[in-house]
Order: C-alpha cells, then structure tokens, then sequence
C-alpha cells in the first residue's frame, strides 16, 4: 500500500446487469449457525451489522490490464475483514480504491454510506479522521520522534491544545505498552516490533471507526508477531473499530479475522468465515490454506470443523 494521497475524479456507473453478474459471481458464505467451539473470531463475526464499506460491481483497469471485474465486498461494522489473495490479484488497488485514490472504470465504493469520490475538501478531512492506517513498514517519520510522530494527526486538527495532545499521545502510548521515557525516542532507535506499536499509536491517535492493517506483523519474529496480533485484538475488542486488513500470514488470519475475503480471478471469490472459506473448492484455497504449511497452522480448525472430511 502507498502512503500518498492523489486527487481524482468520480466515476461511479450503475449498470443493473452488470451488478447482477457480480452478485452471480460472488459467493457470499454465512456464518455456521449453531455456534461451535473455535480457536478463531469467526464466532465474533457480525455480518448482519451496519454497512461501512460496500463496493459494488467494481472493474479497475491500467490500460488493457483488468486487475478488478465486477468485484463485490462488504465490510461490516466491528468486523476484522482479512483481505488475502496471491501476489498481483488486486489487494492494493482495491485498498486504493476504497480509500479514494484511484478511480474504478466502473462501479462503485461507498464508505460510511456515501460514494468515496463524494468526499471532497473539508468533508474529504473529515473522512481522513474517521480512519487510520498502519502501513507494513510503519512509515514512521524519521526526523520526528515517537512523541511528535504520534502528536501528528492531532496538531493537523490545528484546535487542540498542546497539554491535551500530550495527554492523548501518552495515553495511546499506554495502549501501546510503551513507557513514558520512549516518547522521546527516535524511529531509528526502535524494534520492529516498537515501529509497530508506534506507528498503530498514531493510527488511533483520533480515535478511528476504522483501521487499515497492509501486512500488520509482516517483519516481525514469531513472538513479537503474537504479541502484536494480541495488542491488535484486545484494542478491537475495547474500542470496537472496523478492520480491512491485508495479510499472507496465516496465523494472523487465524487469530485476529473475523471474516475472510478471498480475491482470485478478478473478483471477490469468496467472503466468510475463515472456516467456511476452507471448504470452497479451488486451487487457491488449496494452495494458500490447506498448503503443508496451512495445514500445520489450520489444521486444528480442520480437526475442530470437520473441514476436508476429517472428523
Ligand atoms: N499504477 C499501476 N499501473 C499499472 N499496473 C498496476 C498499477 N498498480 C498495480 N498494477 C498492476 O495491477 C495488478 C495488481 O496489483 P496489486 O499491487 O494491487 O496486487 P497485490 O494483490 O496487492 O499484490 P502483492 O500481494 O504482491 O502486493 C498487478 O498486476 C500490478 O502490476
């Protein structure tokens, strides 16, 4: 994901049959529903919430290459949407579509329940506070400190003052497990897993409906990967924020998604529970999930769910 930001223009076209294609396209699971004992969030899931982010019929395009085609995804209120797909199937772009800095060649993105592109100057602003990003390599400003680079959103509001901003930065930094005297550190003298923290800490420096996560333990040993993925998951559940997250990690996507969405083949293949997306037939599901390595992570889901007709 790029952390710049561009100006574009609308293009937003309903095509009624074009949207019913989509929706053919598009398998949307539910979730089971007797409740079961399970390992992940799946349980948490909440698919019958409030709309935050509904792209509709969605083709991208860089000339003759379509990357998206007529691509649906819902992401609902609460949720932690793991968005996984193999490398060049689209992740990015849609993320750069969703967050408005590319235009679709048709379809369309509604975030908070209005058409991305309709979010212009001042209410463009606001939007930009109503979510936070934590991009994989933390994309922390190197002259600032941890103090000023948490501060940062916070002084852009331009209204508050330097006592409460202080506060607020400390308090994020206690979220964090970090200690008073690491505010005054540069990036260059952070951990991975501190350049983490840091940068997740001015990700909800404002407090934010909903967070972006591209590759949120990507670099990080396995410990510092679960202390994150822990971190992550009991923020999510205090302050309740909405997650579109793009990772490979399987672990991650085991500990902290609440639902899947699986991009293949130009669309969203798939979008369920992580349990439920298992059973899908198709060589990436094959490949990605139930790979040696899937195995040896999920595999005790399979056990649990009777997935690939284990008991
Ligand atoms: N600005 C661009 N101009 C032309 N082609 C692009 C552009 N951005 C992305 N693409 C192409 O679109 C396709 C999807 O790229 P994208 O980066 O969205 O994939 P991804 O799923 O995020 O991949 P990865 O997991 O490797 O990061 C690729 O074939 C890529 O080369």
């Amino acid at each position: 994901m790029v952390a710049t930001t561009t100006t574009t223009t609308t293009t937003t076209t309903t095509a009624t049959t074009a949207a019913a294609t989509a929706a053919a396209n598009t398998i949307t699971l539910t979730p089971t529903p007797t409740p079961t004992p399970t390992p992940t969030r799946a349980a948490e899931a909440k698919p019958a919430g409030k709309l935050v982010i509904d792209v509709k019929d969605l083709t991208t395009a860089f000339g003759d290459h379509v990357v998206h085609e007529h691509l649906a995804l819902q992401i609902f209120q609460g949720e932690i949407l793991a968005l996984v797909g193999g490398s060049g199937s689209g992740k990015t772009t849609l993320l750069r579509q969703i967050l408005g800095l590319d235009s679709p060649k048709s379809g369309s993105v509604n975030v908070f329940g209005q058409p991305i592109h309709d979010y212009q100057g001042a209410k463009r602003v606001a939007l930009t506070h109503r979510w936070g990003m934590l991009f994989q390599s933390g994309a922390l400003f190197s002259a600032l400190s941890v103090f000023d680079n948490v501060a940062l959103p916070l002084r852009e509001l331009h209204y508050l003052p330097e006592d409460l901003i202080r506060d607020v930065v400390m308090m994020r930094l206690s979220w964090m497990g970090l200690k008073e005297r690491d505010a005054l550190l540069m990036p260059s003298n952070l951990s991975g897993g501190m350049v983490k923290r840091v940068a997740l800490a001015r990700a909800l420096a404002l407090d934010p409906e909903l967070l972006f996560l591209d590759e949120p333990t990507a670099g990080l040993d396995p410990q510092r990967s679960d202390e994150f993925v822990k971190l992550i998951n009991t923020l999510h559940r205090q302050l309740g924020f909405t997650v579109i997250m793009v990772t490979h990690d399987l672990d991650t996507i085991r500990d902290l998604s609440t639902r899947v969405a699986v991009l293949a083949e130009k669309k969203v293949l798939v979008q369920g529970s992580l349990e439920d997306v298992m059973q899908l037939d198709h060589p990436f599901i094959k490949a990605f999930f139930h790979s040696e390595r899937g195995e040896r992570t999920l595999g005790r889901l399979d056990a649990k769910e009777g997935i690939n007709g284990k008991p």
